[in-house]
């Protein structure tokens, strides 16, 4: 093995995937098209609950469109179309018969640039659980501060929450969208490359806050750095071209990988 596989495979994290987990969400022969393209082939996987899965993969390989599918955040583009099965605890979410916002609301999603709404740092959070329960202000005041405890910010912005949300920095803006999905009470949670536009520190609160989240979210994460898949995931796939190349326990994957593109994608020596 190269050197560079030594020193992605030196910060795979401690955890070890729980091959016993139940399944959250099986995907089966799942096909996706943009227009006439066929961006994702016969995609199966299995995602474990409360574990992190990172899809892996070079640009273009599908990782963002797989992700988009969970939630069906794509069906907002008339020309996109999943076909397949996508079972969450072992409802196809694909169904014509399926309630898309209450998906949404139990499969939340984080994006790779921060978006959080202009308003206040309580209202961003308190907006999407309003959507849904009309919850008295105390119990409304409970839930904001948990959400804001989960992500992590909570000390950082307990006297300020009427200011707006605008107003955080890039990576406190990142975790204040994570505290507004977490707020929704999801069974998943969806990150697709969360830490990109964050510096080192920020990254790292993140990846820390990855691992508090997994005792109680079944989370999927696209990222294209290496290090930080096998730092953070118990599982990762490996995508390539629309299909799934190779699926399995992170530090099996990164240390004995079974396919030669496997090996040669995280050895950097790929393309
Ligand atoms: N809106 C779109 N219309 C047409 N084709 C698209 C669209 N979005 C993505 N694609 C194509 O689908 C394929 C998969 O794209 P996707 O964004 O899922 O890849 P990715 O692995 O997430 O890439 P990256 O790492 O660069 O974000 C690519 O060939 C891409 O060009």
């Amino acid at each position: 093995m190269s050197s560079i596989a030594l020193d992605t495979s030196s910060a795979i994290g401690k955890s070890t995937a729980n091959t016993a987990a139940p399944v959250r969400i099986a995907v089966r022969d799942l096909n996706f098209y943009y227009g006439d393209f066929r961006s994702l082939k016969d995609i199966s996987i299995d995602f474990y609950d409360r574990q992190v899965t990172a899809l892996i993969g070079p640009s273009g390989c599908g990782k963002s469109t797989l992700l988009r599918t969970f939630n069906r955040i794509y069906s907002l583009y008339p020309e996109q179309r999943a076909e397949g099965e996508i079972l969450l605890d072992g409802q196809n979410v694909l169904s014509p018969s399926i309630d898309v916002n209450e998906l949404r609301a139990r499969v939340g999603m984080v994006f790779q640039k921060p978006t959080p709404f202009p308003m206040s740092i309580y209202d961003n959070i308190a907006f999407g659980i309003r959507l849904y329960e009309n919850l008295p202000r105390s119990e409304l005041d409970g839930r904001v501060e948990e959400a804001l405890r989960k992500a992590a910010l909570w000390d950082e912005v307990k006297d300020k929450l009427r200011q707006s949300g605008m107003g955080l920095s890039g990576g406190q803006q990142q975790r204040l969208c994570i505290a507004r999905t977490i707020a929704q009470q999801p069974e998943v949670i969806l990150l697709d490359e969360p830490t990109s536009a964050l510096d080192p520190i920020s990254t790292g609160k993140i990846e820390e806050l990855i691992e508090h989240l997994r005792t109680e979210f079944t989370i999927v994460i696209v990222t294209h750095n290496m290090q930080q898949a096998a730092r953070i995931s118990q599982f990762t796939a490996f995508m390539y071209l629309g299909e799934l190349v190779e699926f399995g326990p992170t530090n099996k994957m990164f240390m004995t990988p079974t396919k030669k593109q496997t090996q040669d994608y995280i050895t950097g020596r790929f393309g």
